[in-house]
């Protein structure tokens, strides 16, 4: 799914009211329609809705939303901030709809003080949605503050009030704090970005119907991950096949004391399905490696650490995990880097040892996909001031280097070549415990070596690791899941995938 800029939106509003045809009022009527609807699916228990609108076009969806509400049986009352102010003109009609339904009262926001918030109450917010063009500043402030104070159920309508659209956000201390954000037809950038979790809450995106046309034809540089995606990467194990048809797995990982990365990094790359697997790992592994994953086979790297990367050209290698710094490690590694053309999977202490010398990036084979952290990344080419500057020195890092990178985070980017942005939206914060990385490192590595290409690979295995982590988080919680919850948890996500393939009789 393509992700558009305010500007871009405004764009797709006039090209869907002018080709369809509709008219704007209908499409506002269409997206007041779907937000009306989700909230009566979903709030069984809050029976009353005090929409706060503002004079634009997000204000004119509230207006439409709370008389929808009435109708379907809610208590409903509207504050706008002054009914002498001008407001656009579909919010204008609406309002006029609005004045004729005599249960609703129209009030000021001067009158919150007084008003009831009792617990069955939630606040809807659509005082500004994208047409937000500074910071939240006097009344809009204070009204915002003083709902934030509030312990109720907060929805915003397309986007929480005070967040702008597409850039980092400014003044953190007037944005409305949503639970639920219901944003229409596509995501809109700062809603992946972890500067503004805070304020969206959980998001849904609400198919307005807005001109697939417009969709298709306009250009995005950045995009999101949906399960359309996903179903045109993914391919189902062909029958009349073997294991030479799965390629060959060459994890490179652990050290003394960090055998255990090596055990996650080899037993996922096994359970996302490679034909054969081989982990190169230091001496002191072999029991632990054979006996926790007996259907890899073991190459000695050396005793305690790895310092022998002897490693055949027609395998597909992952190295990192767990794999130290040691300066034979480290010396052995960068000589293998020098030498070796084909695309690698590069993770953890991989990273960390090319980060030492800033000569080294040049030693990465193209296409290879890196796997940074932020600190990791910020080793590798140096520090940013947010994660939108963070993305965009990786988009120049990716395009300057040939390479992938898989910048990790909640909703984890992954940027091409030619620096253009998937954002991951699978994942939550159960992830966020050691042994996660080792984790995609061996999902990335089996399914580069199966023969996706670098780029459905980081795709596929980013979206894998991330909705085994949901399947995990629903059955431990997102705090005793474990990394070897995720593994188990790929198998579900695999039968998922496979009965999407199926053709119905
Ligand atoms: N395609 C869709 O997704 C549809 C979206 N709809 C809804 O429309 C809004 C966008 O509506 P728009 O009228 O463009 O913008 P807003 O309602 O967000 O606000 C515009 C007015 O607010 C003023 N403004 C902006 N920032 C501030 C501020 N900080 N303080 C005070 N006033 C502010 C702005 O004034 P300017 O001075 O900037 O000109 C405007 O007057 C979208 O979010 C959806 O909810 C459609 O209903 C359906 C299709
Ligand atoms: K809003």
């Amino acid at each position: 799914m393509k992700i558009f800029t305010a500007e871009q939106i405004r764009a797709w509003d006039q090209f869907t009211i002018s080709h369809e045809p509709v008219p704007s009022i209908q499409l506002m009527e269409r997206a007041s329609i779907a937000v009306a609807h989700w909230i009566s699916e979903n709030c069984k228990y809050h029976r009353k809705a005090v929409v706060f609108c503002g004079n634009g076009n997000n204000g004119g969806d509230g207006i439409a939303v709370a008389r929808m509400l009435y109708q379907k049986g809610f208590d409903v009352d509207v504050f706008v901030n002054n009914l002498k102010e001008k407001f656009s003109h579909d919010a204008l009609v609406n309002l006029k709809r609005l004045r004729d339904i005599s249960g609703i009262s129209i009030k000021k926001f001067s009158d919150i003080d007084d008003y009831n918030f009792d617990d069955k109450t939630m606040i809807v917010d659509a005082l500004f949605g994208t047409g937000l063009s500074r910071s939240l500043e006097g009344e809009y402030k204070e009204v915002v503050n003083q709902l934030n104070a509030k312990k109720n159920i907060k929805i915003s309508i397309d986007v929480p009030s005070g967040l702008p659209t597409d850039k980092i956000i400014e003044n953190k201390d007037c944005v409305f704090n949503a639970d639920y954000t219901l944003s229409f037809q596509s995501w809109k950038r700062t809603f992946l970005h972890p500067e503004a979790g805070e304020y969206t809450g959980k998001v849904f995106i609400l198919d307005i119907d807005l001109s697939k046309e417009y969709a298709e034809s306009v250009a995005a540089e950045y995009n999101v991950i949906d399960d359309h995606l996903i179903d045109s990467i993914f391919q189902p194990r062909k029958e009349f096949s073997h294991k030479g048809t799965y390629g060959k797995v060459m994890m490179i990982a652990g050290s003394y004391g960090k055998v255990g990365a090596a055990v996650l990094a080899t037993k996922s790359a096994l359970k996302t399905g490679a034909g054969l697997t081989f982990t190169l790992a230091p001496e002191c592994g072999y029991e632990i490696l054979q006996t926790s994953c007996p259907e890899a086979m073991f190459f000695a790297g050396g005793k305690e650490h790895i310092e022998n990367f002897d490693v055949d050209e027609n395998m597909t290698c992952g190295i990192g995990p767990g794999l130290g710094t040691h300066p034979q490690t480290e010396k052995s590694f960068l000589n293998f880097l020098k030498g070796y053309n084909t695309p690698l999977i590069l993770d953890a202490d991989a990273l960390n040892m090319i980060s030492k010398d800033s000569k080294n990036l040049k030693f990465i084979p193209e296409k290879s996909i890196l796997t940074p952290h932020p600190k990791e990344f910020e080793r590798l080419f140096g520090k940013t001031d947010n994660s939108f500057d963070r993305l965009e020195l990786a988009r120049e890092k990716a395009k300057e280097l040939h390479v992938y990178i898989v910048l990790k985070d909640h909703h984890t980017q992954i940027i091409n070549p030619k620096g253009e942005v998937y954002y991951n939206i699978t994942g939550n914060a159960g992830l966020a415990k050691g042994g996660s990385g080792d984790i995609l490192t061996g999902i990335l590595t089996s399914l580069l070596a199966q023969g996706y290409s670098e780029e459905d690979t980081c795709i596929l295995g980013v979206w894998l690791h991330g909705k085994a982590a949901d399947f995990a988080s629903e059955k431990y919680s997102k705090e005793s899941m474990l990394p070897t919850d995720v593994i188990n948890e790929l198998g579900s996500v695999f039968k998922e995938l496979n009965k999407r393939t199926e053709k119905d009789l």
